[in-house]
């Protein structure tokens, strides 16, 4: 049975999708942020920090963050950007999926101040199944052209980093097994991700990029919302648009990223 419900993710107000074959999903307004996914067979596939805040007071650690407008420190403005520190609105609910909504009105001062343009973002997460899919939309809603970068910052639960093998984005198999933060620039073809276990395929569109990060022993233990041991359970695949990208004024773009278990493998 397909189902929206709202829960309680920490001491943050979310919603949780159901697929009619069991698969779930659990966004936070908070950030729109994407904290859970379980594909039809129930087994969780993100990541989430047992140390993360789930207040409100700084970014959730895991799951999916919403990176925009700008990547990282590429910019003058928030790391990583503003959208996941703002309370998202549900826009939309439907068979297996919801749709949130974050336009500038909706921003307290501080940061509608810091990025004075009109815009409207839209995150669509669906699961059906083994797949779950996430589109993102950007319209310029304002009089002037402005530039942005994005990212669906995925935080992908493994058994071991030091089984994981990541396909597709370079010759051979990635191997990671500490410290790895690269970006890979033009990417074409989906990405798999295997850890011995199941195999997560990832495809994006409008997305020309994709990092992989993971922050290794140190830089996870200097982190105050990431235990010490964490960061063997996880690796960031991002797809990205590192470039700022220019939209005019009633322009549009849109990033898609869908993620399939692939249970044959
Ligand atoms: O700690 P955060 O602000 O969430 O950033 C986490 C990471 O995000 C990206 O993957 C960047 O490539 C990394 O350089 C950065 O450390």
């Amino acid at each position: 049975m397909n189902t929206i419900e709202m829960v309680d993710y920490g001491q943050l107000p979310a919603v949780r999708i159901r697929g009619a074959d069991g698969a779930q999903a659990i966004v936070t307004l908070y950030g729109a942020h994407l904290v859970s996914w379980q594909g039809a067979d129930g087994a969780e596939r993100l990541f989430c920090s047992a140390a993360s805040r789930l207040d409100g007071s700084r970014a959730i650690r895991g799951g999916v963050p919403l990176i925009f407008p700008q990547f990282a420190e590429r910019g003058t403005g928030m790391r990583h950007g503003f959208a996941r520190v703002a309370t998202w609105r549900l826009q939309e609910t439907g068979a297996g999926f919801a749709v949130f909504a974050l336009e500038h009105s909706d921003l307290p001062a501080a940061l509608a101040q810091a990025w004075p343009h009109g815009f409207a973002l839209r995150l669509r997460v669906e699961v059906n199944g083994g797949a779950l899919a996430l589109a993102f939309e950007v319209t310029n809603t304002g009089a002037d052209a402005f530039a942005f970068s994005a990212a669906l910052h995925s935080y992908f639960l493994v058994s071991e980093l030091a089984r994981v093998r990541i396909g597709g984005v370079q010759e051979g198999a990635l191997q990671i097994d500490d410290k790895f933060d690269t970006i890979y620039r033009g990417v074409k073809s989906a990405i798999t991700l295997a850890d011995g276990g199941a195999t997560l395929r990832l495809a994006q569109s409008g997305f020309t990029d994709a990092v992989v990060w993971n922050p290794g022993a140190l830089d996870a233990a200097a982190l105050a919302d990431m235990e010490e041991a964490e960061y063997r359970r996880f690796v960031c695949i991002e797809p990205a648009l590192i470039a700022p990208l220019t939209l005019a004024p009633g322009a549009a773009w849109r990033g898609a990223h869908t993620v399939s278990i692939d249970t044959a493998s």
